[in-house]
């Protein structure tokens, strides 16, 4: 047996116990198959990842700087272009969907929130705006309470609001496309404490009410270890090992380990 089908049964295994766990029934959203990425000079910055996303999970995604945790994110919805045949959503390749339809079930929240022009309330109804979909205002307030913000943030302009609950603001705008798939790069990175629950929580209740797969990159082992049920740990393009997020310090990769320990 290869070391390669080793990891794969030994993934499956871990993923479908997660799974059973949280009550869900099972199956995988993403699958990602010997994805790569090399630059222009020809340097590789994924080098052949492999790694099933599960179903209605929180799956995080850690490792050192510059490891390609965020190139690898990008993929799953073509910020970049990945290879034919690597990147699957339901079974079927991204790269055969129509790339906007795929970014609406594949939202994405990054570090910084940027708010388009206008209100709180115009943001977050200009994607199913694009679609011909006026929501009304109770949907608004929907959407705001499901981003953790109540319906005085309606009337608000970005200027206004602190990044805490820009960020807020930029998640309820991502959820009114109604995704299936939740990428998000370092979300909190800039964010105090509160507001970094705030976004904890809103996620962690999606994950449940919604039954939606989230995929979060991020610096802390603690928030990692709080909202996460499945970890990725990712050195030098590679996905070295997944784990359950209770079991992260039984990391056995040597360099994951130090990781671990220095972080
Ligand atoms: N388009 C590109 N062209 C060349 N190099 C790139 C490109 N995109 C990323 N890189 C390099 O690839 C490596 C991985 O970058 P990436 O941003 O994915 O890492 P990361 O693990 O998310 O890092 P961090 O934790 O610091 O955000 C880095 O060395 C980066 O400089």
């Amino acid at each position: 047996m290869s070391g390669f089908n080793f990891r794969e049964e030994a993934q499956e295994h871990l993923l479908a116990a997660a799974q059973s766990e949280n009550g869900l029934d099972g199956g995988v959203k993403i699958e990602v198959r010997n994805l790569m990425k090399v630059t222009d000079k020809d340097v590789r910055i994924l080098n052949k990842v492999n790694v099933d996303i599960p179903r209605g999970m929180i799956m995080g995604v850690i490792g050192p700087s510059g490891s390609g945790k965020s190139t690898f994110l990008r993929a799953l919805n073509r910020l970049w272009e990945p290879a034919s045949g690597s990147v699957f959503l339901d079974g079927i390749d991204i790269c055969d969907l129509d790339v906007l339809s795929l970014r609406r079930k594949v939202g994405m929240l990054f570090q910084l929130p940027v708010l388009f022009e206008g209100t709180v309330a115009d943001n977050i109804r200009y994607g199913p705006q694009l679609r011909g979909k006026n929501l009304s205002d109770d949907e608004v307030y929907k959407l705001l309470a499901e981003a953790d913000l109540d319906s005085s943030f309606c009337n608000k302009s970005g200027g206004e609001l602190s990044i805490g609950q820009a960020q807020r603001v930029a998640l309820a705008r991502t959820l009114a496309n109604d995704p299936e798939v939740l990428l998000l790069d370092e979300p909190t990175s800039a964010l105090d404490p509160i507001s970094t629950q705030n976004i904890e929580d809103a996620l962690v209740r999606l994950k449940k009410d919604g039954d939606m797969s989230i995929v979060i990159v991020s610096h802390s082992i603690k928030q990692i270890q709080r909202i996460a049920d499945v970890v990725c740990l990712v050195v030098d393009g590679e996905i070295v090992e997944i784990l359950e997020a209770r079991h992260l310090s039984e990391a056995k990769h040597p360099l994951a380990k130090t990781f671990l320990e220095l972080s």
